[in-house]
C-alpha cells in the first residue's frame, strides 16, 4: 500500500533532486559556514523544561489532513507571538507541496524573534541539512519511518558537523530502538501516525519508558489543552510540539500562554481551562 508518507517522500526526491542541479555543494557549503552560529535548540527546550515545559511552537499554514489551519498566516508576528508567550523553540514547516511551507518563513520567523528554530520537513538526503543551514535553521528533523539506517546516520552526521541539534522522530518500539542507534538524544513521539494521519497519545506514553536516561523527550502533534500536556507531564514528559491548536487561536500569544502557565495555586487535581480544545 502507498501512504501518505511514501507520496510525500517520492515528491521530496524530485524536488532535492531539481534544487541540486541549480546549486552546487561546494557553493552551498559556502553559504551554510558563512551563518551566524546555530542557536542551542535543545539546550532552550531543556532549560524551559527544568522549571515548567518546553514549548516547541510550530509555524504551519495547512497540512495534508487538516487543509488550511491559518488564513491570516503571518510568520514574523506568530514568531514574536509564541517567545512572547513563553515557547522555547520554534517549527517552522518548509514543506510547499503538502503543507504549504516555504524556506522564507523560517527566514523570517527567525529573524523576528531569538528562539532557536527547527526547519520542519522532510529529510531524505544532507544536501537538504545544508541548506537548511543556509536558511538559518538550528535544527533538523529525521523521520525514522521515512529512511534507513545509513541515511539516517549520514543526515545526522551533517547536521552534527555544522553545529545544528536533530529531533529524531518516531511513533513505535522498533523506531525507537533505530533512533537510539544514532548520536541525538532529543527524541520525538509524533502521536499522529505519518502513514493514516490517526492521533493517539498512548503512544508517547509507552515509549517513554523506554528512553534510557538522558533523553530529550518530545511529545508531538495532536495536543490542545493545558489538561493534556499536565496528563503528559504525570509520564515524566515535559516538551511539547504543537502546531494546530495554537495556530487556530486569534490570539497566538495569550493562548501559547494560557498553555504553558501554571495552574493557579489551589486548583491543583482541577484542570486549567485549555485552549481551543
Ligand atoms: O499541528 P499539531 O497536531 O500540533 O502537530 C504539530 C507537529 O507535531 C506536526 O506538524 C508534525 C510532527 N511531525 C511531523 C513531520 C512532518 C510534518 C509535520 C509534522
Amino acid at each position: 500500500m502507498t501512504t501518505m508518507l511514501d507520496t510525500i517522500l517520492a515528491t521530496k526526491r524530485d524536488e532535492v533532486a531539481t534544487r541540486r542541479r541549480a546549486t552546487s555543494l561546494a557553493d552551498l557549503s559556502a553559504l551554510a559556514l558563512a551563518q551566524t552560529p546555530p542557536r542551542g535548540f535543545r539546550r532552550a527546550l531543556d532549560a524551559k523544561a527544568a522549571t515548567g515545559y518546553g514549548l516547541i511552537a510550530e509555524i504551519k499554514k495547512a497540512s495534508p489532513s487538516k487543509g488550511l489551519i491559518r488564513e491570516d498566516f503571518d510568520p514574523p508576528a506568530h514568531a514574536r507571538a509564541y517567545e512572547a508567550g513563553g515557547a522555547a523553540c520554534l517549527s517552522v514547516l518548509t514543506d510547499a507541496p503538502y503543507f504549504l511551507g516555504h524556506e522564507d518563513y523560517l527566514i523570517a520567523a527567525r529573524a523576528a524573534c531569538r528562539l532557536p528554530v527547527i526547519r520542519k520537513d522532510f529529510m531524505v538526503d544532507p544536501w537538504q541539512v545544508i541548506e537548511a543551514r543556509t536558511i538559518g535553521a538550528d535544527a533538523i528533523l529525521i523521520i525514522v519511518a521515512a529512511l534507513d539506517d545509513g541515511a539516517m546516520a549520514e543526515i545526522e552526521d551533517a547536521a552534527i558537523g555544522l553545529g545544528m541539534d536533530v529531533l529524531v522522530e518516531v511513533h513505535d518500539a522498533d523506531e525507537l530502538d533505530r533512533a537510539l542507534a544514532l548520536k541525538s538524544r532529543l527524541i520525538g513521539v509524533n502521536n499522529r501516525n505519518l502513514k493514516d494521519f490517526t492521533v493517539d497519545f498512548a503512544r508517547t506514553y509507552e515509549l517513554v519508558g523506554r528512553a534510557p536516561e538522558g533523553c530529550t523527550f518530545v511529545a508531538e502533534s495532536g495536543l490542545t489543552t493545558r489538561a493534556e500536556l499536565d496528563a503528559m507531564a504525570e509520564h515524566d514528559i515535559r516538551c511539547f510540539l504543537v502546531g494546530e491548536s495554537l495556530m487556530r487561536q486569534a490570539d497566538v500569544e495569550a493562548a501559547t500562554r494560557a498553555l504553558l502557565s501554571p495552574l493557579p495555586a489551589g486548583e491543583g487535581g482541577a484542570r486549567a481551562e485549555g485552549v481551543g480544545g
